[in-house]
């Protein structure tokens, strides 16, 4: 698959700053491209994304840049790191230049209207020369930025593909793992987002520990029930991607879905909690695909059903709790 020298990291958000910052500094040759050219320029003065990583200055082999043909014409691989609302759209600009190229995402997420899986719109989208895969974990942008230790999961149908991706993500304080369960990759990143709102809601409440945990366990039990119907790996689900990453959104109030939550629960409106994150909160998006999802393939999702209602619906918090606690009893496996 050749030499990897030069990655074009795709989003100038949080994650893909992250990454651009961390691929820097094993010494490859990093372009971060960024939709916003004053905001790029701004980053090339700073020599740091002021915006949303501004304890992280960029090494010198980082550079921001405002050409994304120029960039993707001219790099090895291609690390697209846009929130999902944008994926279809950068997917499909940059795929008549892929052709001999890799593509690795970050996105969490899937497509909002079709309920497709990123990886289907990139079946769809991309020459059949271009390999892929996605990357996914429990892993805070400013954690990575700062060089903390982090590990991720790196799914590709492709081992070849999986191992050449896992090479020039993992070095440094990056450990990468590697899998061939696409969907159950980007099952557990996408929809523990919902949970982690759930989780918020109940600590904005008050709820306590307890509620915290018994959310986690149940909304486990959602990602699983989930999992069966669309073939994704159990051993997936309980892995970096699945597991881990819930626990680290559901627990931290560095996640933004977590914060929403907590914003909702402590009485604040939708529309305020939103602007005051000023950031994505994937799960708001993907609570409805949830449901779409959980109607159409006939799985329980009840967490994800009342993140849902009180999203979408006005329904207050106490009285999704209320809905979840007065439902029929049943064994629990
Ligand atoms: N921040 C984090 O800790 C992590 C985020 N992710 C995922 O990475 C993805 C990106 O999230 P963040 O960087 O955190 O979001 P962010 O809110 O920090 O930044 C989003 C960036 O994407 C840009 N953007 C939005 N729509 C776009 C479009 N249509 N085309 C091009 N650029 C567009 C915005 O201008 C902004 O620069 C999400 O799917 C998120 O779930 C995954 C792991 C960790
Ligand atoms: O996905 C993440 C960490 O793995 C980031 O979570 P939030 O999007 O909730 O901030």
């Amino acid at each position: 698959m050749g030499d990897v020298r030069h990655v074009a990291v795709l989003g100038a958000g949080s994650w893909g700053t992250a990454l651009a910052i961390h691929l820097a500094r094993k010494g490859l040759k990093v372009g971060l491209w960024g939709r916003d050219g004053g905001r790029m320029a701004e980053m090339r003065a700073a020599g740091r994304n002021v915006r949303y990583l501004p304890d992280a200055p960029f090494p010198a082999t980082l550079t921001p840049v405002d050409d994304l043909d120029a960039l993707v014409s001219t790099a090895d691989r291609v690390l697209l790191a846009v929130p999902s609302s944008g994926f279809q759209d950068i997917l499909h600009r940059i795929a008549p230049r892929l052709s001999g190229r890799g593509l690795v995402w970050a996105t969490k997420g899937l497509d909002l209207e079709t309920t497709r899986w990123l990886h289907e719109l990139v079946l769809e989208a991309l020459p059949g020369d271009v390999h892929w895969g996605v990357a996914s974990g429990p892993s805070f942008a400013s954690e990575l930025g700062r060089g903390l230790p982090t590990a991720l999961t790196l799914a590709s149908p492709d081992p070849v593909f999986a191992e050449d991706a896992r090479a020039w993500l993992a070095g440094g304080t990056l450990r990468v793992y590697t899998s061939d369960d696409v969907v159950g990759v980007q099952l557990g990143g996408a929809f523990k987002n919902v949970l982690a709102i759930a989780a918020g809601v109940s600590d904005g409440l008050g709820f306590g520990a307890n509620a915290r945990a018994a959310l986690i366990t149940r909304g486990l039990a959602e990602l699983m029930r989930l999992g069966v119907a669309t073939g994704a790996r159990n051993e997936t689900l309980m892995g970096l991607s699945g597991l881990g990453d819930l626990v680290l959104t559901c627990t931290d109030n560095q996640s933004r879905n977590r914060r929403l939550g907590l914003a909702l629960g402590q009485g604040q409106g939708m529309d305020e909690a939103v602007t005051a994150i000023g950031q994505a909160v994937e799960g708001i998006r993907t609570a409805r695909v949830a449901v779409a999802k959980a109607a159409a393939l006939e799985v329980d999702m009840p967490i994800c059903r009342q993140v849902y209602r009180v999203l979408y619906e006005g329904l207050a918090p106490t009285a999704a709790v209320e809905a979840l606690l007065s439902r029929d009893p049943k064994p629990e496996f």
